[in-house]
């Protein structure tokens, strides 16, 4: 028994040898334990294995969890990962006229955001005398960063990619645990916390979770590095919002942004810029964590059976007038 454990030791160690050079790791908290621990005494309603949703799907077919309202308990995942002393980065940008959109933003996520876990804001714009002042709850901060203005609303938006990249790379070793980038024309309406926690994290687009695959929207030219061939893909994933550990995040950033620059240089662009790179991600490096089109609704008044709560949603907006091209 004792050789065999050691054994495993010795292979496992190699395996983290690799692993190390990329991954960014605290050295405070290297062995830290994230295991799912509950306390004696904490009640919840029993689970059951033959009885909950049934109209949607809750599971991928690589076993992955797909988040809805009804398949999780708020209270239990909570209380579970509370435990472990938390920092969620998080991300958004707003350059040129989107810092109108900050006001709605900030102030719906103090009241729905990862409510009673420590959250860091991470806010990239071109006009930080534009950031309105709003107030944050506690254990939450927001840091402001200048990016300098840009003339292409897509070049705005892919160049997110590089960004979180670096940012993740320089200083959220020795700050988060996780990581959410988040688009800034958007509001939440109800929870969004610790359920959504997970390795890498994709949501699911809200136009298209009804869609047969061969009408996503994918890139099908296969000149573009983003290219996905017809008879593939899972789901259609915003860029909208996305996220997962750091290291996981980083590789995802890291790739797009060189898959990006490869277009570049061979004068093409995805038909939907990083969201059509972020695709071809999480078709080939799938998601552990998917989260419903509740977490990404796309216009508050339309309403379909499946989606019982809107918990963030893109905000109406008129793109010729708030884009700058
Ligand atoms: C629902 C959805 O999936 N939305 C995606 C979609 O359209 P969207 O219409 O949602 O893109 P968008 O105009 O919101 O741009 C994406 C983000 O870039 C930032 N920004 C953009 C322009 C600008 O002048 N200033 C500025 O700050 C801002 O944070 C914004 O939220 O396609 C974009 C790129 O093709 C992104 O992939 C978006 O996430
Ligand atoms: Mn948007």
């Amino acid at each position: 028994m004792k050789r065999r454990s050691l054994i495993y030791l010795h292979t496992n160690q190699n395996s983290c040898k690799q692993i190390i050079g990329k991954v960014f790791i605290k050295p405070e908290e290297k062995y830290k334990n994230f295991g799912l621990h509950s306390s004696p005494g904490f009640l919840y309603n029993q689970p059951s294995v033959l009885v909950g949703r049934t109209d949607v799907v809750s599971m991928t077919p690589w076993l992955a969890p797909i988040i809805w309202e009804g398949t999780f308990d708020p209270t239990l995942v909570d209380s579970i990962y509370k435990q472990h002393n938390l920092t969620i980065a998080t991300t958004v940008f707003a350059l040129g006229k989107y810092t109108r959109f900050l006001k709605d933003f900030l102030e719906s996520a103090e009241e729905h955001y990862f409510v009673g876990f420590r959250v860091h804001y991470y806010l990239f714009t071109d006009q930080p005398e534009a950031v309105p002042e709003v107030k944050m709850g506690k254990n939450h901060r927001l840091t402001v960063r200048r990016v300098p203005s840009m003339d292409r609303w897509q070049d705005i938006s892919m160049g997110r990619m590089e960004i979180l990249e670096k940012l993740i790379e320089n200083e959220l070793a020795s700050e988060a645990d996780y990581i959410f980038c988040l688009d800034v024309d958007t509001k939440f309406y109800g929870r969004w916390g610790s359920e959504s926690l997970g390795r890498l994290v994709g949501v699911i687009h809200p136009w298209f979770f009804d869609y047969p695959r061969d009408q996503f929207t994918y890139e099908r030219r296969p000149e573009s590095q983003a290219f996905i061939p017809a008879g593939e893909g899972d789901y259609y994933y915003t860029a909208a919002a996305f996220g997962g550990s750091l290291a996981d995040v980083h590789h995802l950033t890291k790739t797009c942004r060189e898959q990006m620059n490869i277009d570049a240089a061979n004068s093409i662009e995805a038909i939907w810029h990083e969201e059509s790179h972020l695709n071809k991600y999480f078709l080939y490096n799938k998601p552990s964590k998917l989260l419903s089109p509740e977490y990404l609704w796309r216009d508050i008044n339309i309403s379909v059976g499946q989606v019982k709560i809107i918990r963030f949603s893109h905000v109406a907006k008129n793109n010729a007038e708030v884009r700058p091209n």
